[in-house]
């Protein structure tokens, strides 16, 4: 008998909250954009419903208006996110693939939050780097997603601080890594040892930087969500 029987039935218990309390609660169009990205042929890539369903929790206790998102492809984390903010919000969204917002961007017009969104066809770090030029961008944000390189997600830490103000939160995506993160590297799959390792330096990096307070939840593929402190 295990002396941890929630891992063990992790992927029965995921299976019980989506169907529980997460499907029944996910809009319509949100469901819409899921099974339409299913068909694309790197399948449904985005944001898992159960941690969007905690990330638009935290956008709603923020009142977050003004947000980034690094890494859209075809926009569920985006469309939930336009979604949740209210009518008077903003997101700049990044992400240098047009053709993969391009299948979403019917599902948010459908939705009529179009107007919340100015999409950057580009890679993050130097919209992100431009941003900074102006000193009325800083500390104006209040949130951050990011859910794209994983190699990169230093280079954006370090930026997104400069730019959410204190008090304002940054969710990084994916910092668990399929569960790699815990295993051995030798039974990781060559492909995934890349980001494994990149994952492996930022939950170290993260927990070291003084500047955040963090909290890492198993949710999704992983959700390490930081509080800009100082
Ligand atoms: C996992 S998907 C994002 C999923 C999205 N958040 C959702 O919920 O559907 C990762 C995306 O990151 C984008 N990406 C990769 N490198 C990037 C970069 N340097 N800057 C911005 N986006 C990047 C990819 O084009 C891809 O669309």
């Amino acid at each position: 008998m295990s002396s941890n029987p929630v891992i063990l039935q992790g992927e029965k218990l995921t299976k019980y909250i989506l169907e529980t309390s997460v499907y029944p609660r996910e809009a319509e169009i949100l469901k819409e954009l899921r099974n339409v990205t299913d068909t694309h042929p790197w399948g449904f890539m985005g944001a898992a419903p159960d941690a969007g369903q905690l990330m638009a929790l935290l956008l709603k206790v923020l009142n977050a208006k003004k947000t980034i998102e690094v890494g859209v492809f075809t926009g569920y984390s985006l469309l939930l996110t336009a979604l949740t903010i209210p009518d008077d919000g903003k997101i700049i969204a990044l992400d240098p693939d047009r053709e993969a917002y391009e299948i979403g961007l019917p599902f948010i017009k459908k939705a009529g939050v179009e107007y919340k969104i100015d999409f950057i066809q580009s890679q993050a770090l130097p919209v992100l780097d431009k941003l900074l030029e102006d000193d009325s961008n800083k500390g104006s944000f209040d949130f951050a997603f990011v859910d794209a390189d994983k190699d990169n997600y230093w280079n954006y830490h370090e930026r997104l601080l400069k730019l959410v103000k204190i008090g304002g939160l940054i969710i990084y995506d994916n910092t668990l890594w399929g569960g790699t993160v815990a295993w051995p590297e030798e039974d990781v799959p060559l492909p995934k040892r890349k980001y494994r390792q990149a994952a492996l330096a930022f939950n170290k990096a993260i927990a070291d930087d003084s500047r955040v307070q963090i909290s890492a939840v198993s949710i999704g593929d992983g959700f390490t969500i930081c509080r800009r402190i100082n």
